[in-house]
């Protein structure tokens, strides 16, 4: 059978050296990973991965990479994403994240690359209407972050209209976790997240997690997210590329559980998983938080047939603990 070829740019990243990966154990693909190393790692792309270290905004970069692997689908997790950044600097986010993926679509336009698929996210509904978050409802970012990935978003219908590039749009809610083979995991400089902060604490690294609000009209008072493993989201890209070779039709996709946890019960969870006590202080809200944000995964199940191998908070914690206590600083931790 022949193998396809894919260029995943931002592939030394958290999520797509996940999809690296996932792409990697298929066998099925040949895999170029292009990314400018600004908040990626090298060490995480596998033997037998190219690697070509440069920039989605540099067009000429992008040609020579492009004439050289000739790709049939791209994969697309080069954005910057800090979302109090976005709102103190708006100019930089839509520089890298609109300008950076206009700049890549033409050099799909110019290759003749047939498939895009792209690393969007739930901030595109803002405050979500209802409970269970649907590919049809609202779409009403509040941040220049969700905003900067809903233009890519109506972008990429044009695009199809114009030039018949087939697309995907896969909206993660919140990742997290890491691949069973403790190798690779989440090493984000000035860590955000709320998983690798609270295992933070049994690292020795800080004394306490601050719960941010709980005010919130949720049964604990603290905030629900829908936590969905990164290998599962992973997955769905594999899901996302045979769906469009095999049926041509561009789509959106919500990927989440159905599920959400408070943050009180992520940190119980890890708690269990990790049998330290993990004090946690309530501080005062973080801007822009909605009281809970869950998708509804069914139509990925249905329409992509998505199946997601990590069904409890526990297993996905523990899978984030595991690289953590493994690599205590991250791909800096001496072998
Ligand atoms: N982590 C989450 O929970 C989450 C949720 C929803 C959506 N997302 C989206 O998923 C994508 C990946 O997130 P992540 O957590 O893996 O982030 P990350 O920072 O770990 O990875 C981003 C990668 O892109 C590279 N990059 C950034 N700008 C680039 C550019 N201009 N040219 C080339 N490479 C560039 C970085 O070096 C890095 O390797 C982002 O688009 C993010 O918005 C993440
Ligand atoms: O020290 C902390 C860190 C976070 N939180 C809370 O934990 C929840 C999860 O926060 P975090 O892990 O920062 O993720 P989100 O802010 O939900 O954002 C993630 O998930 C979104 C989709 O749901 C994506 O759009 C973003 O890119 C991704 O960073 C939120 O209620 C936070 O207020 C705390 O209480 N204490």
């Amino acid at each position: 059978m022949s193998r396809t070829k894919v260029v995943v740019a931002g592939g030394a990243g958290y999520i797509g050296s996940h999809v690296v990966r996932q792409l990697q154990r298929t066998g099925r693909y040949d895999i170029v990973v292009l990314d400018n190393l600004s908040t990626g790692h090298k060490e995480s792309i596998p033997d037998g991965v190219a690697f070509e270290k440069g920039d989605i905004r540099d067009a000429a970069f992008l040609d020579a990479t492009f004439a050289k692997y000739k790709p049939e689908a791209v994969f697309v997790e080069s954005f910057i994403f800090w979302v109090g950044d976005s709102v103190k600097d708006p100019l930089s986010y839509y520089e890298n994240n609109v300008s950076g993926t206009i700049t890549l679509l033409q050099a799909l336009v110019k290759h003749d690359v047939k498939y895009f698929v792209f690393s969007s996210t739930a901030a595109v509904f803002g405050y979500p209407e209802n409970d269970l978050v649907r590919e049809t409802d609202a779409k009403d970012p509040i941040n220049p972050y969700g905003d900067t990935k809903l233009v890519v978003e109506v972008l990429l219908k044009w695009v199809e209209q114009a030039h018949k590039i087939k697309y995907v749009c896969l909206r993660y809610f919140n990742a997290c976790g890491a691949d069973e083979s403790g190798e690779i995991g989440e090493d984000h400089m000035d860590e955000t997240h709320l998983i690798p902060l609270i295992l933070q604490v049994p690292l020795g690294k800080r004394e306490h997690i601050y719960i941010f609000g709980d005010d919130y009209k949720t049964h604990d008072g603290t905030c629900i997210r829908d936590y969905v493993h990164v290998s599962d989201i992973a997955d769905a890209h594999i899901y996302a590329v045979e769906h469009l070779t095999k049926t041509g039709k561009s789509d959106n996709f919500n990927l989440g559980s159905g599920k959400g946890y408070s943050v009180k019960e992520i940190v119980e969870a890890a708690r269990a998983v990790t049998g330290h006590a993990i004090p946690a202080q309530v501080k005062d809200r973080r801007g822009g938080d909605p009281d809970s944000l869950v998708a509804s995964s069914e139509k990925a199940e249905t329409v992509l047939g998505w199946k997601r191998k990590y069904a409890t908070i526990n297993d996905i914690v523990a899978s984030a603990w595991k690289w953590h206590t493994t690599h205590p600083q991250g791909y800096r931790t001496p072998k």
